[in-house]
């Protein structure tokens, strides 16, 4: 685990277990110069501590890229989010970070996890602060309901296709990943008059080179859950093949490392937008950078996820929630203007967006190191 540890963190890795209920568990608090561990909480069956890990490093720079006063942490549960025992399971996690939630940590949404699990949460630790993203009924700011991580993916995209002169309104777009990111921004998406011809989840590819109905997918998204692509009918692809249709712009919105180098250089969308963490390779990346692909960095194009949880955290302890409109709103300019600044730097330094963002992310955690007398002298 040591191999993890570089000059930026982790500064601290809890990996917890449970017999009864064969819950196995890890936070990792990769940097808290700015501000205590935030960042969601994954729950799949086949998360790992370097994983996690790698996620919480991306949380560092995306607090210090939207400059909030969080430090990146991340947490993840190894076990299947659809088990009857899910309940069970996250309970027994909380139950073991009692020490670090919520005074190093508070949990929020990634994959696996719904507003419902936050509620228990915070159940657990009959604490009002142990999560965000919980339910409005209890006070929170159920940010994967409202879909604010993929509106922000689709503002993003608008900002970037200005900047290179793709007009967004008419553009294609695919996106991979049909969750709290991928149904949002296809909302977003549509509403910017982008046509959406292809979408995923695990259970199949959606394609339709005319474009999808975007409010039948909301609907039965709503009405069937997963069972949303058997539902609509029409076209299947391959899976992975959503990556490849003929778009000018993609946003992978599931997993990571899903962009590989091989695949970078048979990719034809002109844009691509991180909406999920790490789903380009860092060589896949020079690739696309090489054959005039850009690409906005996950920390730059999810940071949606972050602001709202920002405003979450705020709100904890107080009886003031704050408005969906001002979440949108704050969404919309902060992710706007960081994308155009990411990719003008990233021309003038002649180097990836994923280069640029990440000197001014570590720009400022490196300050607040330094002022905190946490630089070696
Ligand atoms: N939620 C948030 O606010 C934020 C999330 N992110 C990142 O966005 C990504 C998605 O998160 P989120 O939307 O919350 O997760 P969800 O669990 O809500 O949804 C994940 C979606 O991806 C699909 N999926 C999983 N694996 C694959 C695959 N190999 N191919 C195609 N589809 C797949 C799932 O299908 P199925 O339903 O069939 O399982 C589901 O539709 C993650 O990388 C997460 O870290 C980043 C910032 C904030
Ligand atoms: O910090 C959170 O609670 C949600 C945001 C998140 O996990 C992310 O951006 O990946």
């Amino acid at each position: 685990m040591f191999e993890l540890i570089d000059e930026w963190g982790p500064e601290k890795v809890v990996v917890v277990s449970d017999s009864r209920t064969g819950m196995r568990g890890v936070l990792v608090i990769d940097n808290t110069a700015r501000g205590i561990g935030k960042g969601g909480t994954r729950m799949s069956p086949t998360v790992s501590v370097a994983e996690v890990a790698r996620l919480a490093r991306v949380m560092t720079w995306k607090w210090a890229g939207v400059d909030l006063f969080h430090g990146g942490a991340k947490a993840g549960i190894r076990y299947d989010p659809s088990s009857p025992d899910k309940e069970a399971v996250l309970r027994a996690f909380v139950r073991k970070l009692s020490n670090e939630v919520p005074r190093e940590y508070v949990l929020g949404l990634d994959m696996g996890l719904t507003e419902r699990d936050a509620a228990i949460a915070q159940d657990e630790l009959g604490d009002r602060g142990a999560a965000v993203g919980t339910p409005a009924e209890l006070g929170g700011v159920p940010y994967d309901e409202l879909g604010v991580t993929g509106y922000g993916v689709a503002e993003v995209a608008d900002a970037a296709a200005s900047v290179i002169g793709l007009p967004l309104a008419g553009a294609r777009v695919a996106i991979q990943g049909f969750g709290a990111v991928g149904w949002a921004a296809a909302r977003r998406f549509a509403e910017l008059g982008a046509t959406v011809v292809a979408v995923s989840t695990v259970d199949g590819v959606l394609h339709d080179p005319a474009g999808l109905d975007v409010p039948r997918l909301l609907e039965l998204r709503s009405a069937h859950g997963d069972g949303l692509v058997a539902a609509y009918g029409g076209t299947r692809l391959a899976p992975g093949e959503e990556l490849l249709v003929d778009a000018e712009v993609l946003v992978p919105a599931a997993v990571q490392d899903v962009i590989t180098e091989e695949l970078a250089g048979r990719l034809k969308a002109r844009l691509v937008v991180e909406g999920a963490n790490l789903p380009t390779t860092p060589t896949a990346q020079k690739v696309l950078a090489e054959r005039g692909v850009t690409v906005v960095p996950d920390f730059v194009a999810n940071a949606g996820g972050v602001v709202a949880a920002g405003f979450a955290m705020d709100s904890r302890y107080s009886a003031f929630r704050p408005e969906p409109d001002a979440i949108f709103t704050t969404i919309s300019t902060k992710l706007r203007t960081n994308t155009e600044q990411v990719l003008t730097e990233a021309t003038r330094l002649g180097h990836t967006p994923h280069h640029a963002a990440r000197v001014l992310a570590q720009d400022r955690v490196r300050t607040a190191m330094r002022l905190r007398g946490r630089l070696p002298t």
